[in-house]
């Protein structure tokens, strides 16, 4: 079972290796440790799971099942010197398989990542109702998302062109990416979105990020400082 952060992104763990299973000797015996809980929503099919595993994994898996309820993944990260954990939640698409999850999802989060299907239209088309539900869930405005367009390596079968994706992320100030979870020549631009969504957390600091072409790396530039996550609920 994977750690829940607070909303400083902060959990305390516990040395498995200690032969008596006593905390680690810090100056109050625990350990404290930066993990900051991504959640990554979307429908079924759109590749949350491809995306999350080529992050985590390294790889693209091939035939993922279908996620009932959440899947955990967790990959740790150097950020400015000082090592984070990004606690990845990959949910599940289908309704039946995350309604009971739903709470739980957006507990103490600390980014959500929307992901759409460039090569299926109603993926982009549904996406106002996983922001409505986002908000309904009382995610705090500060918590940042982003928006993902997913299996980019399959050109000739592209639905969604990159300007409308624009236009919905623009109207929601969100962030956009395209990129594919299969195509191995993206696997550093899967990781700068993630990255980035780290630098992000770790300091706290709103960022402005651009895609200026496709296949391109992504262009970070401060903004002012933003206070963390907060629900205003
Ligand atoms: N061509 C291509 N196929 C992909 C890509 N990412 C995922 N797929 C395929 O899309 C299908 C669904 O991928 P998943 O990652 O399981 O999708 P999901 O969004 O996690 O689905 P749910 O668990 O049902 O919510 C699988 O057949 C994958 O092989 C991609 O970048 N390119």
């Amino acid at each position: 079972m994977a750690h829940e952060p607070g909303d400083d992104g902060f959990v305390t763990v516990y040395n498995r290796k200690s032969p008596s299973r006593e905390p680690p000797r810090d100056d109050d015996g625990s350990l404290q440790l930066q993990i900051f809980k991504i959640i990554v929503i979307g429908d079924s099919n759109v590749g949350k799971t491809c995306l999350t595993y080529r992050f985590c994994g390294g790889k693209f898996l091939k035939n993922p099942e279908a996620t009932i309820g959440v899947d955990f993944r967790e990959r740790s990260v150097d950020i400015d010197g000082e090592t984070v954990k990004l606690q990845i939640w990959d949910t599940a698409g289908q309704e039946r398989f995350r309604k009971s999850m739903v709470e739980h999802y957006y507990r103490n989060v600390h980014a959500v990542i929307f992901v759409y299907d460039v090569t299926k239209m109603s993926t982009l088309e549904s996406m106002p109702e996983w922001i409505e539900e986002c908000a309904r869930q009382c995610v705090s405005p500060a918590v940042p998302r982003i928006l993902v367009g997913n299996k980019c390596d399959l050109h000739g079968r592209r639905e969604v062109p990159t300007s409308l994706a624009q236009r919905m992320a623009d109207s929601y100030n969100f962030p956009l990416f395209e990129t594919s979870a299969k195509d191995p020549g993206e696997k550093e631009h899967v990781d700068a979105i993630f990255l980035t969504l780290a630098y992000r957390l770790k300091n706290h600091k709103p960022l402005r990020l651009k895609q200026p072409s496709e296949g391109s790396m992504v262009h970070l530039a401060d903004e002012q400082e933003q206070p963390p996550n907060a629900c205003m609920c």
